[in-house]
């Protein structure tokens, strides 16, 4: 299992994950799984701050076109798809061993910020459970190496009006640690971390 910061928003954490995905092809050492990771506003009440989300669908929620009658996505524009779906058998099998909601997770470039973007968000995903800013980015490089994708989030905001005194990084990034370190055996990978190097010699005299 590898670890990549990609960074923040949907452009960076693709170019980071078809880099990477790329050059574990050349070297023919291809990965199995791509897992998008990190914090993420939750809708409530499904998906209070501290608890974690794994997606079953990972949607581009703000990728098209404004309307005279609202927003149409990419894939009602003609030019594309706006959400992929992680294998439902493993979806459900780390939901359950992480004690996690799924659901949809959308990816926005513009983080909500309104009660009035929350609500017309919620009125056109009404499965979603969550928001966050790379999961679409990360899916989208996956499948153009044809390799599935999971998203797994830990909440440290509700989605909602911009409330920074409500955020809860730290209370997140534990809920996800935690996450992480329980998820190996149900991917069906082993961890193995270097040796912790001798303690040095203590003088003695
Ligand atoms: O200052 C703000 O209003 C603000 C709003 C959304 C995100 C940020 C960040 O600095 C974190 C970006 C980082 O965290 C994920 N994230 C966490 N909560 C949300 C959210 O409610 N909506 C979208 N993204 C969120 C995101 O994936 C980024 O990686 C600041």
């Amino acid at each position: 299992m590898d670890l990549l910061a990609a960074g923040v928003g949907p452009a960076a954490a693709a170019v980071g994950t078809a880099t990477a995905l790329t050059a574990a092809a050349l070297r023919a050492e291809p990965y199995g799984l791509v897992v998008s990771a990190g914090i993420a506003g939750g809708v409530l009440p499904v998906a209070p701050v501290g608890s974690v989300v794994v997606a079953d669908a990972i949607v581009a929620a703000d990728l098209g076109a404004e309307g005279p009658t609202g927003f149409l996505s990419v894939r009602e524009l003609g030019f594309g798809v706006c959400v992929h779906r992680p294998p439902h058998d493993l979806v459900t099998r780390v939901a359950r061993a992480l004690g996690a909601v799924s659901g949809a997770v959308l990816t926005v470039s513009t983080a909500t910020g309104t009660a009035r973007t929350a609500r017309a968000r919620a009125e056109r995903h009404p499965d979603a459970v969550a928001e966050a800013m790379e999961g679409f980015g990360v899916a989208e490089a996956a499948a153009g190496h044809g390799v599935p994708a999971l998203e797994v989030r830990a909440v440290s905001n509700p989605v909602g009006p911009r409330d920074r005194d409500a955020w809860r990084i730290g209370t997140a990034l534990d809920a996800l640690a935690e996450a992480f370190a329980a998820l190996p055996p149900h991917l069906g990978v082993t961890v193995t971390h270097a040796p912790a190097p001798p303690p040095s010699p203590v003088e003695s005299g």
